[in-house]
């Protein structure tokens, strides 16, 4: 359950994985795309997670209706805009959106530098409008290879502090994390925080490199951290945290079911473990499911679910003075 006199974080959340299929709709024939069905219904079972998919690639590919829609960075202004709209309804205090100029782009041939311009003022206009606090996250698509994914850092880059950290995502067992030491540094060296899915398809090593060679101070995932007790002592010590999206993992066939998912032993462990969503619309949840149904059927109690509340606001990507802002809004509304 939800304490609601804590701020509700959402740190794991893709924009580019969290397009309304009405918006999917709407787009498709606004640039006059065929899409695999005209009427919300039936286009559901195409751009939704139905039943669980036998792995992360499979999972990946029902992202794919959602940017293919992405004619215009008109279009990639509204998704974004969108996103701020849906993290508002659905109660969240502060969301970190991540994204993937280069996936958004593909299919349209947009201009990457266009994407992260339209997405940052999609969010800037957003939070004008609703009462969310956003940061932007720029994901490097690993899937593409390392020169898709040069391009893409550079168009990251141009964001300015329109964006806060980097993310490495995609085909974790296809495209692993050693190729892509430069690109890291380059982020590092420009002052971005660090985040990497890990240890979602492949095993403990990959969230081993992430941290020592990538400089990941969090693991998107991080589950199989479960299998090497030494890397369990170091998350915990480090205070390296890891971003969990319960549901997600059974989507992906990463855990076999809710009851095993490692998340919380983690927080046994004393690792900063946190409670996200993922990719909600393709996924057919949003964190409200995740905290409420999800996070018991994993065992969690009570306090391990408020635990992993409050350690989503000390990992967020902030000051602590905007998150001790976040604290007094949050208390303020749970003790009226
Ligand atoms: O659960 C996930 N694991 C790994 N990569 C993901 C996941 N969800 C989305 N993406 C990837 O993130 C980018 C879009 O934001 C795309 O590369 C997509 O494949
Ligand atoms: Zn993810």
């Amino acid at each position: 359950m939800i304490d609601n006199s804590l701020p509700l974080t959402d740190i794991h959340r893709h924009l580019d994985g969290n397009i309304r299929p009405q918006t999917i709709l709407e787009l498709g024939r606004q640039f006059g795309l065929p899409l695999p069905a005209d009427n919300l219904e039936e286009l559901l079972a195409h751009v939704q997670v139905t039943r669980t998919e036998p792995d992360l690639v499979s999972f990946l590919q029902k992202l794919d209706w959602g940017v293919a829609v992405l004619g215009s960075l008109d279009a990639c202004r509204r998704i974004a805009y969108e996103n701020v709209a849906d993290a508002a309804a659905q109660g969240l205090d502060y969301t970190e959106l991540r994204f993937s100029p280069y996936y958004m782009a593909m299919k349209h041939q947009l201009p990457l530098p266009g994407v992260v311009e339209a997405v940052i003022d999609g969010i800037r206009a957003g939070c004008e409008d609703y009462p969310v606090m956003v940061r932007l996250i720029g994901i490097l698509s690993r899937t593409f290879g390392e020169d898709a994914c040069t391009q893409e850092l550079d168009a990251i880059l141009s964001g300015g502090d329109g964006i806060i950290a980097l993310d490495l995502a995609g085909d974790e067992l296809g495209f692993p994390g050693s190729l892509f030491l430069t690109h890291f540094t380059r982020a590092r060296d420009a002052g971005l925080h660090i985040t990497v899915h890990a240890g979602e398809a492949a095993g403990p090593e990959s969230i081993w490199q992430a941290i020592n060679e990538l400089g990941a101070q969090r693991i998107g995932h991080g589950v199989k951290a479960i299998e090497d007790p030494h890397l369990m002592d170091f998350l915990a010590l480090h205070r390296i945290g890891i971003e969990s999206c319960l549901t997600s993992n059974v989507q992906t066939s990463t855990v076999p079911s809710l009851e095993q998912h490692p998340l919380k032993r983690f927080l046994e462990h004393g690792i900063l473990a946190t409670i996200n969503s993922d990719d909600p619309a393709v996924q057919g949840i949003d964190l409200d499911y995740e905290y409420r149904v999800a996070a018991p059927k994993a065992g969690l109690s009570p306090q391990q679910i408020r635990t992993a509340q409050q350690n989503g606001l000390t990992l967020a990507f902030i000051s602590e003075a905007e998150k001790e802002m976040l604290r007094k809004k949050a208390h303020a509304r749970g003790s009226r």
